[in-house]
């Protein structure tokens, strides 16, 4: 589903690589943690999945195509199979959590019978069933990032990218985040979570891709957090 070979990315006017020979393949269906200090190159792995930057050498694979040799035009047809969510949720204030919801929908042109179905089933999906006309300055952290994760799941994507996705979350209310994510990988979407949650990493148990310095320094199945 996702395939990196020998990437490379050097931010413009930086000399050391944010990434450096990166290689690596995440199944579809699979759940994989990246880990490393701050600086280790996590976001810009997640980025470069979403084509927000080219790679400066290598080639990246995403649903089956190569990022690389991707026409611009067809950019928003591959942001659209993958949902992200953020440490800092990113709801649109002042719209309701069906609105924000539905957003995500409105945007790749779905109609409003298909909006009024879809929105909450979805919203049940995250356990927020009965909060859709709340607004999101209402809800807890716990719940904003609920709302995150519908909106970036009502389309169904292949692909789930998740940045810090508990990072301003109690270790409860992150339990039950995780609990969600893990609900939404084991209906086939392929997650890709960055993390500095060691809690969160030991417990689920899941594959762990290390990047040090840019550097993938350990894939490991059922992994651990592993360094402090
Ligand atoms: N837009 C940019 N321009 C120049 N350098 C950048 C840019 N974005 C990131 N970098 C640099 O690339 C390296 C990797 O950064 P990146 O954000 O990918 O790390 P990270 O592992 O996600 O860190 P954190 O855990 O703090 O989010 C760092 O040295 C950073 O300073």
């Amino acid at each position: 589903m996702i395939r990196f070979e020998n990437v490379t990315k050097t931010y413009d006017g930086q000399s050391k690589p944010a990434l450096n020979n990166v290689t690596v393949e995440i199944a579809k269906g699979e759940f994989a943690f990246l880990v490393g200090t701050s600086g280790s190159g996590k976001s810009t792995f997640l980025r470069l999945i979403l084509r927000e930057y080219l790679p400066t050498s290598g080639h990246i694979h995403v649903a089956g195509q190569d990022l690389t040799r991707m026409h611009g035009w067809k950019v928003p047809g591959l942001r659209r199979r993958i949902g992200t969510v953020f440490q800092d949720f990113r709801l649109l204030p002042g719209k309701t959590v069906n609105e924000n919801v539905a957003f995500a929908l409105q945007v790749i042109g779905k109609s409003n019978s298909v909006i009024r179905k879809i929105v909450p089933e979805t919203l049940e999906l995250v356990g927020l069933e009965g909060k859709g006309d709340r607004l999101p300055e209402e809800l807890s952290g716990g719940e904003q990032q609920r709302v995150a994760i519908a909106r970036a799941f009502v389309n169904r994507p292949a692909i789930l990218i998740a940045d810090e996705p508990t990072g301003n979350l109690d270790p409860a209310t992150s339990v039950g985040i995780m609990k969600l994510l893990d609900r939404i990988n084991r209906s086939d979407t392929t997650v890709v979570m960055a993390t500095h949650d060691a809690n969160i990493v030991d417990q689920m148990r899941k594959r762990v891709i290390e990047l040090s310095n840019g550097e993938l320094v350990r894939d490991q199945t059922k992994g651990v957090y592993g360094y402090q």
